[in-house]
Parts: C-alpha cells; sequence; structure tokens
C-alpha cells in the first residue's frame, strides 16, 4: 500500500511550523504546509474534498532538504526542496520499495528575498532538525550517528557486477542521493586488484568520517584487511563503512536491507534502500572474524567462510557473469547435477547457553575496546596444498617480519593448528560434508537469506553443514527455502546450525575451494574466532 495513504489520517502531533506556498512545479497549486515533529503535510488548497489532496510524509523517510533563490535574480522568491524516500507499492509488481518523492515549494510571502530566504532556511532546518530526531530514535534508544555534514571517500570498482560500463547510472544516482543528503563525497574509482587495500592502508582517515564501498564483497573485504594492517589498527578499524550494491552478490548490501526491516528488494530496488540507509548515516557495531590459514598471513572477514558446495558454486558461476545475480542459480543447478562430498574434520568452540546477552552497550555510551588476553595470533603448520587455484595476491604475500608487532587482535581461542584442540571444543562425528558455510551477516547473496537469525553484532558465527548423503532434490528445496531464511524449519535431518565463538576446519579432500568473504584463499586447514563489535557499520 502507498505509504502515504497508509499514513493518511494518522494522529500527527501538534503543528510546530505552519506556510502557504505554492509549488514549484505548477505556481497555480497553492499548498497549506504542516511541519509536525514526525511528519510534513501537505495540502492542497483547492475545490477538491478535503482528504483526497493531503499527504502525509513521514520524516523518517527523509535525507534531506535544500533552500535557495531561483536564477531569476529579479524573482524574490525563495525555493524549498524536500527529499524523501518513502516505501511505495510498485507500479508493475506486488510488493512496495523506497522511491523518490521529492517536494519543493516556491516562497513568495514577502516582497524582500533575503527574507523569504530566511523563512525557506528556517524550514530546512526545521525538516533537518526533526527528520535526524525521527532517525536516531529506535524502539527509544539514540542511535550514534555520524556527525552532519559528513565526508565520505566512495571507492566504485568499474569492473564490478556485470562489467566494465555497469557501474556509470548506479554512481550517479548514490551522487544524487548524497547530495540532496548534504553529504560531501570524494569519489574513487579502484584501478587494479589491491588498490583499495593499499588505499587506505596509508590513507589519513582523519579527512573522512566514513568509507563507503559501491562494488561486490570482494572491495570491502580488501578496505577491512587494509584498516586492519596499519599500525593504528585499532582507531583505523572503528572507519565507519558503508557497502552498496555493485556486484552481482551483494551480500552485505543485501544483510543490511534485510536488518532494516524492509520486505526484500533486489537490484535497482536495493541500490536505492541501501542508499537511503547510508544517507541516514547510523552507525553500528559490526562483527569481524579473523581466519587462519596454513602458511598465509591472518586475514579478516566480515561476511562468511564457506567450502564445498556454497564456495563451488561462487567460483564456477563467475563464468555466467554477465547475468548478475542469476549467475548462483544458474551455478548452484550446474553444481547440483554433478554433487560432490568433500571430506574433513570440522570443529568449533559452541556458544555457551548463558554466552549471548554479553554485555555490548550501545555505541555512543561505548568505551574503546580493550585488549584481550596475549596470544599468538600468526603460525604455520605442516600441511601443503596442491590445489591448483590461483590464490589471490594479497594472501599470498609473505608473511609479516618477526619484528614488527602483528596488527589486529589478539585471538584468545585459538591454539596452533598444529595443536589439538581444547577439550570444550566440539568434533562434529560426520567426516563427509556437502557443505560448510560459517556466516556472520544474514545473506549469502541478494536472494539468499543464508542466516536470517544474524546480526550485524551478535559475536556469533552462525555454523551450517550439510552432511554427505542429502539428495540432489532435497538439497535444491534447501536452497530454494533459503530465498525466504526457512531453510531452518524445513527439518532436513542433513542440515546442522550451530552458534560457535570459533571454528576450525581440516579439509582431507587433496583439491577443493575455500572462500573468505567470496574471495578464494588458500585451500587447506584453517580456524577462525569471531570478534564482536570490532569494525563499524553504516546499517541506517
Ligand atoms: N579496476 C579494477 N580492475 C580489476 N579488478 C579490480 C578493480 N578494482 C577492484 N578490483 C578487484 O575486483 C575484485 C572483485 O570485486 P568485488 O567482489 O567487489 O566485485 P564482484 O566480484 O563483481 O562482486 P560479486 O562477487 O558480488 O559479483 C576485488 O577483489 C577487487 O580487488
Amino acid at each position: 500500500m502507498d505509504q502515504r495513504r497508509a499514513e493518511h489520517g494518522r494522529n500527527t502531533g501538534p503543528v510546530s511550523l505552519y506556510g502557504e506556498f505554492t509549488l514549484t512545479a505548477n505556481r497555480k497549486v497553492r499548498c497549506a504546509v504542516s511541519l509536525t515533529e514526525k511528519d510534513l503535510i501537505v495540502q492542497r488548497l483547492s475545490s477538491s474534498p478535503v482528504g483526497r489532496n493531503k499527504v502525509v510524509l513521514s520524516l523518517k523517510d527523509c535525507i534531506g532538504c535544500r533552500a535557495y533563490r531561483g536564477d531569476d535574480t529579479a524573482d524574490p522568491a525563495a525555493y524549498l526542496t524536500i527529499f524523501f524516500y518513502p516505501l511505495k507499492r510498485r507500479w508493475m509488481s506486488s510488493g512496495v520499495s523506497r522511491q523518490r518523492a521529492e517536494q519543493c515549494f516556491r516562497l513568495t510571502g514577502l516582497q524582500d528575498p533575503r527574507a523569504n530566504l530566511e523563512e525557506a532556511e528556517k524550514w530546512a532546518r526545521a525538516v533537518r532538525e526533526r527528520s535526524a530526531r525521527q532517525q536516531y530514535l529506535r524502539d527509544g534508544v539514540m542511535m550514534s550517528a555520524l556527525s552532519r555534514p559528513s565526508r565520505m571517500m566512495l571507492l566504485v570498482n568499474p569492473q564490478s557486477g556485470k562489467g566494465p560500463g555497469a557501474h556509470g547510472s548506479t554512481t550517479t544516482t548514490i551522487q544524487h542521493m548524497l547530495n540532496e543528503a548534504g553529504v560531501t563525497h570524494t569519489l574513487v574509482i579502484t584501478e587494479r586488484q589491491n588498490h583499495a587495500r593499499e588505499l587506505v592502508k596509508e590513507a589519513d582517515l582523519s579527512q573522512w568520517d566514513a568509507l563507503v564501498i559501491m562494488s561486490g564483497d570482494g572491495l570491502l573485504y580488501e578496505v577491512i584487511n587494509g584498516l586492519l594492517d596499519r599500525p593504528d589498527w585499532e582507531e583505523a578499524v572503528r572507519t565507519p563503512l558503508g557497502i552498496l550494491p555493485g556486484g552481482s552478490g551483494n551480500a552485505l548490501a543485501a544483510s543490511i536491507h534485510h536488518y532494516s526491516g524492509a520486505p526484500p528488494v533486489f537490484s535497482e530496488e536495493l541500490l536505492l534502500s541501501c542508499g537511503f540507509l547510508l544517507c541516514q548515516r547510523l552507525v553500528t557495531r559490526m562483527d569481524l572474524v579473523s581466519v587462519h590459514l596454513s602458511s598465509s598471513p591472518r586475514l579478516f572477514s566480515f561476511l562468511s567462510l564457506a567450502w564445498g558446495f556454497v564456495a563451488d558454486v561462487d567460483i564456477e558461476s563467475e563464468k555466467y557473469r554477465h547475468t548478475g545475480a542469476a549467475r548462483f542459480t544458474i551455478g548452484t543447478l550446474v553444481r547440483l547435477a554433478s554433487l560432490r562430498v568433500y571430506r574433513g574434520t570440522l570443529s568449533y568452540l559452541p556458544v555457551a547457553e548463558d554466552d549471548g546477552e554479553e554485555d555490548n552497550p550501545p555505541l555512543h555510551h561505548q568505551a574503546p575496546p580493550s585488549r584481550e588476553p596475549p596470544c599468538q595470533n600468526s603460525f604455520h603448520n605442516s600441511c601443503h596444498s596442491n590445489n591448483s587455484l590461483k590464490v589471490r595476491k594479497a594472501e599470498s604475500t609473505p608473511s609479516r617480519s618477526t619484528t614488527k608487532a602483528p596488527s589486529g587482535p589478539l585471538d584468545s581461542l585459538l591454539l596452533p593448528l598444529d595443536q589439538p584442540l581444547p577439550g570444550d571444543w566440539v568434533v562434529v562425528p560426520e567426516e563427509d560434508f556437502v557443505l560448510v558455510l560459517a556466516m556472520y551477516q544474514s545473506n549469502l547473496a541478494e536472494d539468499l537469506l543464508a542466516s536470517p537469525d544474524s546480526t550485524p553484532d551478535d559475536g556469533f558465527i552462525h555454523l551450517f553443514y550439510v552432511t554427505g548423503g542429502i539428495s540432489r532434490a532435497a538439497l535444491l528445496k534447501l536452497f530454494l527455502a533459503m530465498e525466504k531464511g526457512l531453510h531452518l524449519a524445513s527439518s532436513c535431518q542433513h542440515l546442522v546450525h550451530a552458534k560457535v565463538r570459533a571454528l576450525r576446519l581440516e579439509p582431507s579432500s587433496p583439491k577443493g575451494v575455500i572462500t573468505v568473504d567470496g574471495e578464494v584463499v588458500e585451500y587447506g586447514p584453517l580456524q577462525a574466532e569471531v570478534h564482536r563489535g570490532l569494525a563499524r557499520l553504516i546499517t541506517g
């Protein structure tokens, strides 16, 4: 249902500002405009029945507004434009999505152009203050927000998604929204793999209130690992990060949309939703998982770790990239046709019963994170991979010098990979897997709600595995159910879900693919530990 109509008639509270203006687009149409704490109410002053021409726009849906003079210096009028992105019914299909709804008024109440402009500015300030208050207040709690105005670095990967040329119009849409929201931004087009990583590793971060990535999840993975590779990593990793869907998977962007509580949307509608949430500039904590591989430097993951079916589909479906998000559906069907079983040992440290609600105060009350007890955080064992896949350059660079203090938090739950596990770890009895998937955000792709209960900072690795013996039909059913996040309710005997703090995976199949945040990493034994709320994410 059209949000404006749905809200029409509700109690909008006392009016704090009232004015009568004409529409910029049609000066013959006069409107009575009222501002309350929650809404902007626009009533056309015409012969139509009362209510027919009344529009109530929630200030929660407002990203910004502008007061200005027109080009004609002889015209004393001032203008007020307010930018809304309410959830509205789609034209062509059922359901709702965010759509742009600009309100433009012409103020001519006074002869003095300066006085008209001052009046428009007064309205703009009042709208901004009230919409900020509406957005910051969630369930009665004030959220932490970026400063207004904000300065963002917008990193765009021109090769992501459907490939070169595909990013032009999406970048324009987002820049337009940022301008409407009064966000100063600098556009950086990445030139090569690892460009973003090197850039954030060296950048003067004091110049930026946020780093925003418009790409797939791979570019954010680079940025996070670049931040954690800095000598000042503790401060750097708290730089708020934003993500806009520019790839074909867009898992984190889809997760942020899911956390907002809005019904699922895809492609351009997801872009508009994430753009809207970015413009709201509300920041939450985000868990990061540190991943140790057998002979590569430790890396940090914000999304997922996969082995078996999911990792294979991710990588094998590269050749269908031109189809966009459909590449995963095609890849899933192809891999289903040649379903494989992967051998190995999976172990994990479960979340204790009373472990879930540990202190994680709201950001604005929060002290800087304390250092954890000392623990070795980079080590090697004797396992050698004969995996023929090319491992990303970033992971294959030599380990950090032993004289340099390693960056990043210490891993207090992990022992060296070649040492036996502590007694409180669970070793999964099965050794044949169709897939192992660790998730720390809700979505694996735009249309795969793999971990519906995940939140950005719950401090859990949601570990899913499917054991060998599952039929093709049952696995297909699981993936179809995953589109709506209903796979756990399907009571499939082969699917197991556990909330864990750390895990170890020791594949015994000689070849295979392991992905971290959708990027191929060294194949072989690995272990991982979650660091609750280590990073900052703009979730709107
Ligand atoms: N100009 C560039 N040319 C080539 N590669 C680039 C460039 N800029 C960034 N990259 C690399 O592209 C890789 C893939 O990026 P990313 O995952 O963000 O997009 P994607 O692969 O299209 O997303 P998805 O996996 O959702 O399809 C990243 O590892 C990044 O290093």
